[in-house]
């Protein structure tokens, strides 16, 4: 016997959480949760705004359509499905058949988009590899390139990643690398998306000798995984790309070009959360994900994230806005 279920859910965030040029508030989003016999399995759909095209309402009635035909036929055609939807409803016909491992790869790569200070605290707990995340492009290309420069000088074992979401031109990409002194370059694991388009990006690696990371480039239309001078990894944004069976291929197309996968996070609740740290230890095992953003909310849902000491909501709590 099958059944559905879709809960809505709003959760507050920090104060000071930005997306692009706006302000979020509140995360919107939904809980899919799907019942075969004594089996139940939940998933996620949460539009990330400013970066998903799709926003929550849309997600929610398609969510609603494609959840209908499940119940129905046992089975959906996802193709052609807003890549949230997607997300949500392939992650919860994969737990329900069992096929997302339990064990989750939780040690994530502190994220800085703050105080630097915060981040050397952050990193002295850190055991093992010292991976830290820091958004560049915010303020002075210059003020970047020297506090990379100060981290890398203090931390001698530090993999830094840095995203600057394409916001350089090709001018201010070099004022930043002018600050990190060509000895240091190497402690930057990579430098997510620096400039506006995809081959000023390939010109600055070539330039300066820091290694690139693609993310807004693999959700480019005509995107193709292969190995590039400069180019390390890809970042891989479940709710961003689509299917699970999709998020897979592109691990396994990195992972032939001889490129890192990293699985990042696009703000899902503590529940979306915690299948991606499982889907983070089961395709990329060697990898420190991109999950730091519990601390971007006020509230858990669902399943809690360790560690973390935010309240949790249950989902007996959330509206239930439709089931069949
Ligand atoms: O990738 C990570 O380490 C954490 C996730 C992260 O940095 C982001 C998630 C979602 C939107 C953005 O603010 C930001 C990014 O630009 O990649
Ligand atoms: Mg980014």
């Amino acid at each position: 016997m099958r059944s559905a279920k879709l809960y809505q859910y709003q959760l507050p965030m920090d104060s000071g959480v930005i997306l692009r040029d706006q302000r979020l508030v509140n995360r919107d989003g939904w809980i899919v949760e799907l019942h075969n016999g004594a089996r139940v399995a939940y998933g996620e759909v949460a539009p990330l705004p400013e970066f998903s095209q799709e926003n929550a309402a849309e997600a929610g009635e398609q969510a609603q359509q494609l959840l209908a035909q499940w119940v129905e036929h046992g089975h959906v055609d996802l193709t052609g499905a807003m890549p949230s939807v997607a997300f949500g409803l392939s992650m919860a016909m994969l737990e329900l058949e069992g096929g997302l491992p339990e064990a989750g790869n939780y040690q994530v790569a502190p994220l800085c988009s703050g105080d630097p200070d915060d981040l050397v605290v952050a990193l002295n707990e850190m055991p093992g590899e010292k991976v830290a995340k820091i958004k560049v492009g915010m303020y002075e290309a210059v003020r970047d390139g020297m506090v990379a420069d100060m981290f890398i000088e203090s931390i001698p074992d530090l993999r830094l990643r840095l995203d600057a979401n394409r916001r350089w031109t090709p001018l201010k990409a070099q004022q930043f690398a002018k600050y990190v002194k060509p000895q240091h370059r190497s402690g930057i694991a990579f430098l997510e998306e620096p400039c506006q388009t995809p081959a000023d990006s390939l010109a600055f690696a070539a330039e300066t000798g820091i290694n690139i990371a693609w993310d807004e480039t693999v959700r480019d239309e005509g995107f193709e995984v292969k190995a590039e001078p400069g180019v390390v990894a890809i970042v891989i944004k479940p709710t961003l790309i689509g299917t699970v069976e999709r998020c897979v291929e592109l691990v396994e197309q990195a992972h032939a070009a001889g490129l890192t996968a990293v699985i990042s996070s696009s703000m899902e609740s503590s529940l979306g959360l915690n299948q991606l740290a499982r889907f983070a230890a089961w395709q990329t095992p060697n990898v420190i994900p991109g999950l730091d953003t519990m601390q971007l909310f006020k509230m858990q849902l669902g399943t809690p994230w360790p560690g973390c000491d935010l309240p949790v909501t249950s989902l007996d709590a959330l509206t239930v806005v439709w089931q069949q």
